[in-house]
């Protein structure tokens, strides 16, 4: 077991592509550590780094106290298992199993003893003698683990194992692999962009994007009270509100969120005010998660925002009503974005509600014809509000509807994306 320690790592590909800016984590022994973000964050980039098939550019990786830069593969005894499992397409389940401890010349009685032993534990001890070919997906991704756990490494690295997998069966194998993974205690580091596995599966979160960590903590931290609106839409289905509002500190009365024409106030006794109040005639970003809103029949009681239901979904367990509420969409995929979007990604539009968000967000500046990308903020939902309706309740398309804010759940973000109050870890 060891401890994973890496100080301002950065990766620069031949070619000048950054995949990893200066990033510092501190996993303890013994952790189940999650990596997160979406694709191209430099997820993978930072596990084959951990693991010694990539250079580290810049900064120090560290394992049970050594320094590894300079360390081969197998001097970091670090076992790492793929998205498609990687056997040996020839060598039956037994033998990719105990491939780890052949190399190791351990003894022969004692190897098989073990292989059947850990197929048993994986249950694919049925197809121990069968050829990787003629296995499912997720019987392949079981021997994979199976490879990885025999040699008992002293850390695994796991890359997106049970993405290649259908749904049922990476539910079934996620369950599996975090008992399995937990009973032994080895040090984990797991890549994913999927976020239910990362909140079921870690003991803590570091949320990549474009190379930089954005945040790190436990997952109810990190989707209770994520650092920074990119995190907060990132996490969550149906993806929170993010709405553009601007502060207005009313003596007396607390600090107005103008959105719009509706207004929400957080009273001087909330401890947010105060650095709210610090953006105040600014643009700040309200985190609104979609059971934050509750329907109300009296508008004047509480926080309330109100709207027009555009479209009303049928989810089976509740209703997702899209509203329509003359408020300004922000997407978090853009707020406080540090890199440049590729080409192809730039130049879409930003014009209508998309363009208000943007000049509000950059405080009314014009956005000046030159080399420099758009960064979109604006959104690809059909409407401004997500709530969710335990029932229909009489509502339908074009329902005016009234929504309570629980605003002890509202997360408020300055325009680069960052919580305004401090985000406690
Ligand atoms: N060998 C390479 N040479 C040059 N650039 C690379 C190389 N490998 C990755 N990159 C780039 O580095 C960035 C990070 O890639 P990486 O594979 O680490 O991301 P990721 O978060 O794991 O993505 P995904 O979820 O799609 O696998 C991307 O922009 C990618 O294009």
């Amino acid at each position: 077991m060891s401890a994973v320690v890496l100080d301002s790592v950065s990766k620069v590909y031949p070619g000048g592509q950054r995949a990893v800016a200066d990033l510092s984590l501190e996993i303890a022994d013994g952790e189940f550590f999650v990596l997160l973000g979406p694709s191209g964050c430099g997820k993978s980039t930072t596990l084959r780094m951990v693991a010694g098939l990539e250079e580290i550019t810049t900064g120090g990786l560290w394992l049970d106290g050594r320094l590894a830069n300079e360390l081969t593969p197998r001097e970091r005894n670090v076992a790492m298992v793929f998205q498609n499992g990687a056997l040996y397409p020839h060598r039956t389940v037994r033998d990719n199993i105990g491939f780890p401890l052949e190399i190791a010349r351990a003894d022969q009685a004692e190897a098989s003893a073990r292989v059947v032993e850990m197929a048993r534990a994986l249950g694919i001890d049925p197809t121990l003698d069968r050829l990787p070919g003629t296995l499912s997906g997720g019987q392949r991704q079981r021997v994979a683990m199976g490879r990885a756990i025999i040699r008992e490494p002293a850390v695994f690295l796991m890359d997106e194992p049970l993405s290649n997998l259908d749904a049922a069966l990476r539910t079934d194998l996620r369950v599996e692999i975090g008992g399995l993974v937990r009973g032994l205690g080895v040090t984990t580091l797991y890549v994913t962009h999927d976020q239910v596995e990362a909140l079921t599966l870690a003991d803590r979160i570091a949320v990549l994007r474009d190379g930089f960590l954005e945040d790190v903590g436990t997952p109810p931290q990190i989707y209770e009270s994520p650092a920074t609106a990119f995190v907060a839409g990132f996490l969550g289905a149906p993806q929170i509100n993010l709405l553009a509002a601007v502060p207005e500190a009313v003596p007396g009365e607390g600090v107005v969120l103008h959105l719009g024409t509706q207004r929400l106030v957080i009273p001087w006794t909330d401890p947010r005010a105060e650095h709210v109040a610090g953006h105040h005639a600014a643009t700040v970003i309200l985190g609104i998660r979609s059971d934050a809103l509750r329907p109300t029949g009296d508008p004047h009681l509480g926080p309330v925002l109100s709207g027009g239901i555009r479209t009303l979904e049928y989810h089976g367990h509740e209703w997702l009503a899209h509203i329509d509420a003359g408020v300004t969409v922000v997407d978090a995929a853009e707020v406080g974005r540090r890199v440049r979007p590729e080409p192809a990604a730039a130049g879409r539009s930003s014009g209508g509600m998309a363009g208000r968000a943007l000049s509000l967000l950059r405080g009314g500046r014009r956005e000046a014809a030159g080399p420099e990308p758009a960064p979109h903020v604006g959104s690809h939902r059909r409407a401004e509000l997500l709530a969710r309706l335990h029932s229909r309740d009489g509502y339908g398309q074009g329902s005016h509807v009234h929504l309570a804010v629980d605003l002890e759940r509202v997360l408020i973000f300055g325009r680069d994306g960052h919580r305004v109050d401090p985000v406690l870890r």
